[in-house]
């Protein structure tokens, strides 16, 4: 099971699996994209953040109904759960989906479904609706039009997709919109982009906390304002790893942001195609960097800290997370 934590960098689509990707072709009558599972599996070895957007984006395209959302969050949240996730903060790409002839309200209203049943299970859900940052802004400015007969069921808006050449800088406007009708904001930057894209993220979309954030630690001044303003960052060790970005989880930058006292958190970004889900994250970075319980501890905190969840919630996940007994426990 796992400490009790909070997943706070997730993309709802990265969690289709290979079989589902078949399951959903079958029943929508539409071409699998591998003749096989394993063909299909076969293909996640990437080169980088492009070269994964690409499979990604192209499995997708599976999903055609309310139903089919509600599916793939249903089976998420289940695993999840058993990893011992307590709440998820669940990003989608509705641009992506509209392409498709998707409408809005089947992907909303299918995801949500899924977090309404989920809570027997002892787990939570938000959704964060992403706008895709390689599409142009006007694009992203009629996604958030189409949500608005929504919002009771969006925490926040969020930024990814191809980040290298694609800075924060032009969605500032959407942004600000998106926060004067009372949704939080965060972004992907610092994951294949500059620090400078981490600065663009806080200073004009002004975000609540930064998706990925690594490549921070490049530029000691950012590290330092991101220390003083306790800004959270939603690190994903085995994505990192798998799209190149880090070398190896025994080199994974986390155990340095901990020592800068950043506010680290640690999440499964696509946990379909990048080798497992939340507690598998924690796993890799327990035996992988040599973290102690106590360390984990502080990750899970810290997921509950940074999340969107009312101060009292808050409170009590936190007294959770330090009654927890420990991975031998
Ligand atoms: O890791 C990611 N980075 C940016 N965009 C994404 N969309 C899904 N996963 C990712
Ligand atoms: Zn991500």
């Amino acid at each position: 099971m796992g400490v009790p934590k909070a997943e706070l960098h997730v993309h709802i689509e990265g969690t289709l699996e290979p079989e589902l990707v078949f399951d959903l072709a079958r029943r929508n009558g539409v071409p699998a994209p591998a003749g096989s599972v394993e063909e299909l599996r076969a293909r996640y070895m990437f080169t980088g953040l492009r070269s994964f957007l690409d499979v990604y984006y192209a499995n997708m395209a599976v999903l055609r109904t309310g139903q089919d959302f509600h599916d793939l969050a249903a089976a998420y949240l289940a695993r999840a759960a058993e990893q011992g996730v307590r709440h998820a903060e669940v990003f989608f790409d509705p641009q992506a989906h509209l392409a498709r002839g998707v409408s809005m309200g089947a992907v909303v209203e299918g995801l949500a479904g899924a977090a309404d049943e989920a809570r027997h299970l002892g787990i939570s859900a938000d959704l964060i609706l992403c706008f895709l940052r390689d599409e142009p802004a006007e694009s992203a400015a009629e996604a958030l039009r189409l949500a608005e007969p929504f919002l009771d069921r969006i925490v926040a808006v969020g930024l990814d997709s191809a980040e290298a050449g694609y800075p924060p800088a032009a969605f500032a406007e959407v942004f600000a919109t998106a926060r004067a009708m009372g949704l939080r904001a965060v972004a992907h930057a610092g994951e294949e982009g500059p620090p400078e894209y981490v600065r663009e993220a806080l200073d004009l979309l002004r975000v609540e906390r930064v998706d990925h954030g690594i490549r921070s630690l490049e530029d000691p001044a950012l590290v330092a304002r991101l220390r003083d303003e306790q800004v959270p960052l939603t690190v994903c060790p085995l994505s990192n790893v798998r799209l190149g970005l880090v070398d190896a989880i025994t080199d994974h930058p986390l155990a340095r942001m901990l020592e800068e006292g950043l506010l680290a958190t640690v999440n499964s970004d696509d946990p379909a195609y990048f080798g497992g889900y939340a507690g598998d994250n924690f796993a890799a970075v327990r035996s992988g960097l040599g973290l102690s319980d106590s360390d984990l501890r502080l990750l899970a905190a810290n997921s509950f800290e940074a999340s969107f969840l009312p101060e009292d919630r808050k409170t009590d996940l936190i007294a959770e997370t330090t009654g927890w007994a420990g991975a031998e426990g």
